[in-house]
């Protein structure tokens, strides 16, 4: 479970890729008080270098290079398709010691060992609302990761929001479908509760202000409260009232069974992006 927020990470930081995860725990530490001299990052995309410029101060560099042997923690925040393209680039550049971090969908630390010659592995899930210290995270260690390494990857993510660590590496592929790409499905809630105000006469900016208020709203009841989300909504919803009506035409659709259903194909997709971009 989620311990008390930690200080900073006192090893240097490398980040392999520069977009958007990379500068969701990149905005957090650097809030934190971490120097952006500490943080080194490695992106080939002159626009990504730009802005990582203009946000935080960092002079990304647009391959891996020798600097990159001073990192103790190296963070691989790249898409699952090019992990292998990049970690043989960076492979030779790395203090063969470093403990890595990934945060790829997908790619499995055994493959990950094996394109870095290591085990001190650690993989993440973290997710979007990470931009606004809101975040979700999953985590999942190898067995030669240490306390003390699990202790440095809680200070790189501690300023992004709330983190798990998991048993087993296969559970990381559920904290994926669920909390990982999660924020898109509350998104897409909030297109459909948009969509429907307006075609009832609201004006979007107040038919958006009520969904996402109301999602706000109700997430933190939900996180306050001791009862589970079953009573929460049986609370809402008066018998022959407004929200049965609602209720009663989404189970007629199957909307639940339907939703749960897409979790099992990001799921299955997760597991896909392992074995299709993944080596061992
Ligand atoms: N966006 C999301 O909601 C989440 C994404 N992730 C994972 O985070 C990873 C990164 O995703 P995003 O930040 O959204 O993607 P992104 O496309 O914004 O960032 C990836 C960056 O890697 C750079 N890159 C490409 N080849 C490289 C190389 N050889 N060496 C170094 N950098 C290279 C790209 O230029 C790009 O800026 C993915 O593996 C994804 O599965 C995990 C949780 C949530
Ligand atoms: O859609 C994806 O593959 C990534 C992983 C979780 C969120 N975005």
């Amino acid at each position: 479970m989620t311990a008390a927020a930690p200080s900073v990470p006192s090893t240097r930081l490398a980040f392999i890729g520069g977009g958007n995860m990379a500068s969701a725990l990149i905005g957090g530490l650097l809030a934190r008080g971490l120097e952006p001299a500490s943080i080194q990052v490695v992106e080939p995309f002159e626009g990504a270098r730009d802005r990582l410029r203009q946000q935080f101060g960092i002079a990304a560099a647009l391959a891996p290079e020798a600097a990159l042997a001073d990192a103790g923690l190296v963070v691989w925040a790249v898409k699952p398709q090019t992990f292998a393209e990049a970690a043989a680039q960076a492979r030779p550049f790395v203090d063969p010691g470093a403990l890595h971090l990934s945060v790829a969908a997908g790619i499995r630390s055994n493959s990950i060992g094996t394109w870095l010659g290591t085990t001190r592995v650690v993989r993440a899930m973290p997710n979007t609302p990470a931009l606004v210290g809101q975040g979700m995270t999953g985590l999942f260690a190898r067995d030669a990761v240490t306390a003390a390494d699990r202790a440095q990857v809680e200070q790189v993510i501690a300023p992004s929001g709330e983190w798990i660590w998991v048993d087993a590496e296969e559970q990381l592929d559920a904290v994926t479908a669920l909390s990982g790409s999660g924020p898109a499905y509350v998104f897409l809630f909030l297109e459909a509760m948009i969509q429907a105000g307006a075609e009832m006469g609201l004006a979007r900016e107040q038919a958006a202000r009520l969904a996402v208020g109301t999602f706000a709203g109700a997430t933190e009841l939900a996180r306050r409260s001791q009862e589970p989300p079953t009573v929460l909504r049986e609370r809402v919803t008066s018998k022959g009232g407004t929200t049965y009506a609602a209720i009663t035409s989404m189970q007629q659709d199957q909307v639940p069974a339907h939703f749960v259903k897409a979790l099992h194909a990001a799921r299955t997709r997760a597991r896909e992006l392992g074995d299709e971009f993944g080596s061992a």
